[in-house]
């Protein structure tokens, strides 16, 4: 089925379908990380609306997020132990807090909130030999080492994941935009990538409409938006822009991404909308379905290396929808390199048509060279 949108583009649906989806590479790994991702993404919007907007939370108190984060990132552990056993995890978060006496009701919070996750009811893709559903709680030692196995260094070879639990922490503890992000790269290459985003509206241009959808994309298999309601997979590419047509995506944090710099690159390339500004990876789905058109970090100057979990899931987002992702520089992204992106600064998420542009005017605006 074609569908019309914003007379710009159009996207392509399909229903879920086992079938079709059985004979393609990764494909039990798609399934898998769908599941744990509706599931992980329960798990925090139920954080959010039992602990922050009953208002318990005392200003600075960042304990929600941590329950959330905790919990979310050893759910996911969970399920992907029970398939894939051996893969290594480069996950966010470590259980070395919740191991000693103060950690104890935080720990017993979150073991209380990953267990509910697990034995949550089937939903559509679910297998019960995946260790979730009714039943299939797990102890708090076997959760704890669950959170723990993120703790492996990363590297140039062999099979990884990565998991952010709540990706845009900020975002998260203002009600805004979040997103529970996975990926699963082999020789450092990303193959997988996933996205949930519960707070997004699931078509831009209805802002007050329903929100909730994860982003998918495997490599060579197109990237796809699933409402978080339903399960029908809608194609997405990036229509072709203009420099002067572009919007720009930027962090909501200025110490994150400089605002500044991103103006004067707006501006030079004639563009006039004001930039949407947005916490987490969800900007990287946002571009993927045609929201704006270019995604702008632009380096503080600080020297902050990027992790390679903020920004593998989103990377094959948009190259699965046609676009290109560099660093600022124009450097491509090296997930090889341990934990972090290395000497990648900043990222420049943009369509074909414009991406050269692009980097010419961050060039000019900061005056350092592009490497390509
Ligand atoms: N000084 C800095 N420069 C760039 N990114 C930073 C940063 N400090 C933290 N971050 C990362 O920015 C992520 C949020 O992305 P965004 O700025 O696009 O909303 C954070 O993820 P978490 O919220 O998972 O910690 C964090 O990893
Ligand atoms: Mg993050």
């Amino acid at each position: 089925m074609r569908i019309p949108v914003r007379g710009i583009f159009t996207l392509t649906t399909r229903s879920y379908s086992s079938t079709t989806m059985s004979t393609s590479q990764f494909a039990l790994e798609r399934q898998l990380g769908l599941s744990a991702v509706r599931r992980a993404c329960a798990l925090t919007s139920s954080v959010f609306n039992k602990l922050i907007k009953n208002e318990t939370l005392t200003k600075g108190d960042k304990s929600p997020v941590t329950v959330g984060d905790y919990a979310a990132q050893a759910l996911i552990s969970v399920m992907l132990k029970n398939s894939f056993p051996q893969d290594p995890i480069v996950g966010e978060e470590d259980a070395a807090e919740l191991r000693v006496e103060e950690g104890r009701v935080l720990r017993e919070r979150i073991i209380e909130l990953a267990n509910e996750a697990l034995v949550a009811p089937f939903v559509e893709g679910d297998k019960p030999e995946w260790g979730i559903g009714p039943g299939q709680a797990k102890t708090s030692a076997e959760l704890l080492d669950a959170i723990d196995r993120g703790n492996y260094d990363g590297g140039r070879t062999g099979r990884m994941w990565t998991i952010d639990p709540i990706d845009g922490t900020k975002g998260f503890l203002r009600g805004e935009q979040y997103a529970v992000c996975l990926s699963l790269l082999v020789d450092a290459r990303v193959q997988l990538g996933i996205i949930g985003c519960p707070n997004l509206p699931v078509d831009a241009t209805k802002p007050d409409g329903e929100r909730g959808c994860i982003f998918v994309a495997v490599r060579g298999q197109g990237c796809q938006q699933i409402p978080l309601s339903g399960y029908t997979e809608t194609t997405l590419r990036m229509p072709a822009f203009t420099p002067s047509s572009l919007n720009t995506l930027e962090s909501v944090e200025a110490l994150h991404s400089s605002h500044s710099t991103a103006d004067t690159i707006a501006s030079i390339l004639g563009i006039t909308r004001p930039p949407l500004r947005m916490d987490s990876q969800a900007k990287y789905g946002c571009l993927a379905r045609g929201d704006g058109g270019l995604y702008l970090r632009m380096p503080t100057g600080v020297g902050y290396r990027e992790k390679i979990w903020d920004h593998a899931p989103g990377a094959i987002l948009v190259e699965e929808a046609g676009g290109i992702v560099t660093d600022s520089r124009g450097v491509p992204l090296d997930f090889g390199l341990g934990r972090t992106l290395g000497e990648n600064f900043g990222v420049v998420a943009a369509g074909k048509e414009v991406h050269a542009a692009v980097l010419d005017a961050v060039q000019q605006a900061t005056g350092t060279k592009a490497k390509v």
